[in-house]
């Protein structure tokens, strides 16, 4: 089963417009949604969440339509904006007793060892978290009420690289069953380097590409050779750089053809967006 299928959505600001977005996530993975400061990440998490209204397309989770279903529906989300604010002034405690009336399969067990894995304590008040802390207590929230599709916002950025790793082997714990989905967005690419299995990417309000994480990567290459060469493969590749060594850039692996003297390399995910981002400055 589809744990999410997105089909054209579409949004419209003044200065930006969202333009058919469409991908999809089995039930069981994990998918990482990347692109630039300004790409349409959060806007496109807010419409997934009916938070904001759509100017067209459809958002079905878990087979059902989110627009229809929407209060059925969040019974099994689990969302977290990672610079959420909360209420500064109550104690977690009484927050967390607020918010679990809402959900019918509120799990306090969960909760409690959600709260010691993460070193969260219930009598501190939200104003005394740190960023971290406020990040890993939205996602204690998310994780406690049964939830089989994770909606993360930049779930990593405010933690350090420990409890980053810790966060993403319970990522792999979570999916490991099979009923649980995971999305999550974020500019940390070493992050969806150990733990995705799917990637999708937005640029300038577009999905650029969504795929397996190896197939993605594929998609691309990374050449690299003397500057005398780069006249041969110019004008196809996406992005380049030249340094006293030559150039190196980007280039889609359907309009590659091999030549002598240029070298061809699986890119990373990071240098996939950096290459993308460099284009678009090319054309502001
Ligand atoms: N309520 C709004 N009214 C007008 N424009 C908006 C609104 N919300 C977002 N935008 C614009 O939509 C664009 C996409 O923003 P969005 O927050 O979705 O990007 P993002 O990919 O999540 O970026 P970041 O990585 O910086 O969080 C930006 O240009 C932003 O200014």
């Amino acid at each position: 089963m589809l744990a999410l299928d997105i089909r054209n959505l579409t949004k419209h600001y003044p200065q930006f417009q969202l333009r058919d977005v469409s991908f999809q996530l089995e039930q069981g993975y994990i998918m990482g949604f990347i692109g630039a400061n300004g790409a349409g990440k959060t806007t496109t998490i807010k419409l997934m969440m009916n938070m904001i209204r759509a100017d067209g397309g459809e958002v079905r989770i878990l087979g059902k339509n989110m627009a229809e279903r929407e209060l059925e529906l969040k019974q099994e989300i689990g969302c977290a904006f990672g610079g959420i604010e909360f209420y500064a002034r109550s104690k977690i405690k009484t927050l967390t007793d607020t918010i679990k009336r809402f959900y019918q399969h509120w799990d306090e067990a969960a909760y409690s060892g959600y709260l010691r894995r993460f070193k969260l304590n219930e009598n501190k008040k939200v104003a005394e978290l740190s960023t971290g802390m406020k990040v890993k207590y939205s996602l204690a929230l998310a994780l406690s009420h049964g939830a089989k599709l994770l909606i993360l916002d930049e779930p990593t950025s405010g933690l350090d690289p420990v409890a980053r790793d810790d966060l993403l082997d319970l990522f792999q714990e979570l999916v490991a069953g099979g009923e649980i989905s995971i999305l999550f967005s974020t500019h940390i690419t070493s992050d969806l380097e150990k733990c995705a299995d799917f990637i999708t990417f937005i640029a300038d309000g577009q999905i650029m590409h969504s795929a397996d994480k190896e197939a993605f990567k594929e998609t691309y290459r990374l050449l690299s050779g003397d500057e005398s060469r780069l006249n041969l493969v110019k004008e196809r590749m996406i992005a380049y750089k030249i340094n006293s060594f030559g150039f190196t850039g980007l280039i889609r692996s359907a309009d590659f053809v091999p030549h002598p003297g240029i070298q061809a390399a699986t890119p990373s995910l990071e240098e996939i967006m950096i290459y993308f981002a460099k284009k678009e400055q090319a054309y502001v």
